[in-house]
């Protein structure tokens, strides 16, 4: 699946480079405002929650019409998520760099651009259209364009969430430099979701690191089962976009994330 999504992603990637060459890109990153801090919005007490916007995935299929992502956005910051992760991959989750846009124009908290980056075009474009935030997904680089793409994201005052799946991709992290690191919980391969992953990842993690529990955050029993293995933020999707008022679901999981330890429904 991961190898289908980035080929695609490789082939639509030529076609904007063509549109727009990076150096206009480049000149739009600089009237653009300074990167927020995402890495202390993760950082924060307690579990931090990103809420994701997210209209369809390969596993779900549709998964809720966002009309308005501006206004999903707003609803999630005044439910007081840290930072808003926003899928810009097209083809798969139905996601677009105008999301991007719209959802900065309408909310002053961190945004991650949820992408398959491959390549330091994409990074430029994260910044030009306002992402603080950028998801490098470890098992769909080489290591030397991990440490190039992390580097670069960190040049332009960006955070990188690193992304991994097991320990080997944990160490790879490390060794590019991860400062937040994303252990996601869905097998990219048989796109099952297993929590126990977390668990077996996150305590190898220096404490230095800031760690992010992604995917199967289905209640706040979920995201305290996360924080009692060290998640210092969580990544919701589904979660929060199929409930019918997204504002409450994301502000009950940040009322659990204060006080992780006492067991909710
Ligand atoms: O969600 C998928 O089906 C998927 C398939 C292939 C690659 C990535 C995929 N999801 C990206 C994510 O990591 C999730 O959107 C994110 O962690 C939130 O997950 P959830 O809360 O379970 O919707």
């Amino acid at each position: 699946m991961l190898h289908e999504i980035v080929e695609s992603v490789q082939a639509r990637l030529e076609k904007r480079r063509e549109s727009l060459p990076l150096e206009q890109v480049q000149e739009a990153v600089s009237h653009v405002p300074a990167a927020l801090d995402g890495y202390g919005a993760l950082n924060a007490p307690g579990v931090s929650v990103i809420a994701e916007i997210k209209r369809q995935s390969p596993s779900k299929g549709a998964l809720a019409d966002v009309p308005e992502p501006a206004d999903l956005a707003a609803d999630y910051a005044r439910g007081g998520a840290a930072a808003i992760s926003v899928l810009t991959e097209p083809d798969y989750f139905k996601g677009s760099l105008a999301d991007l846009d719209t959802v900065r124009s309408s909310v002053s908290v961190p945004l991650l651009r949820k992408d398959f980056i491959v390549d330091p075009y994409q990074v430029w474009e994260a910044r030009a259209h306002g992402a603080d935030l950028c998801l490098l997904i470890v098992a769909a680089l080489k290591q030397e364009r991990l440490v190039q793409l992390h580097d670069l994201v960190e040049e332009l005052g960006m955070t990188a969430l690193v992304e991994v799946h097991d320990e080997i991709e944990a160490d790879r992290a490390m060794q590019a430099g991860a400062k937040v690191i994303g252990v996601n919980a869905r097998d990219l391969t048989t796109l099952e979701v297993d929590r126990s992953t977390f668990e077996r990842i996150a305590p190898g993690l220096p404490a230095s690191v800031v760690k992010v529990a992604e995917s199967g955050v289905r209640s706040t029993r979920d995201l305290i089962r996360y924080a009692s293995s060290g998640a210092d933020a969580v990544l919701v999707g589904e979660g929060v976009v199929k409930h019918g008022a997204p504002s409450d679901a994301v502000a009950a999981l940040v009322t659990a994330g204060k006080h992780p330890a006492t067991p909710r429904s």
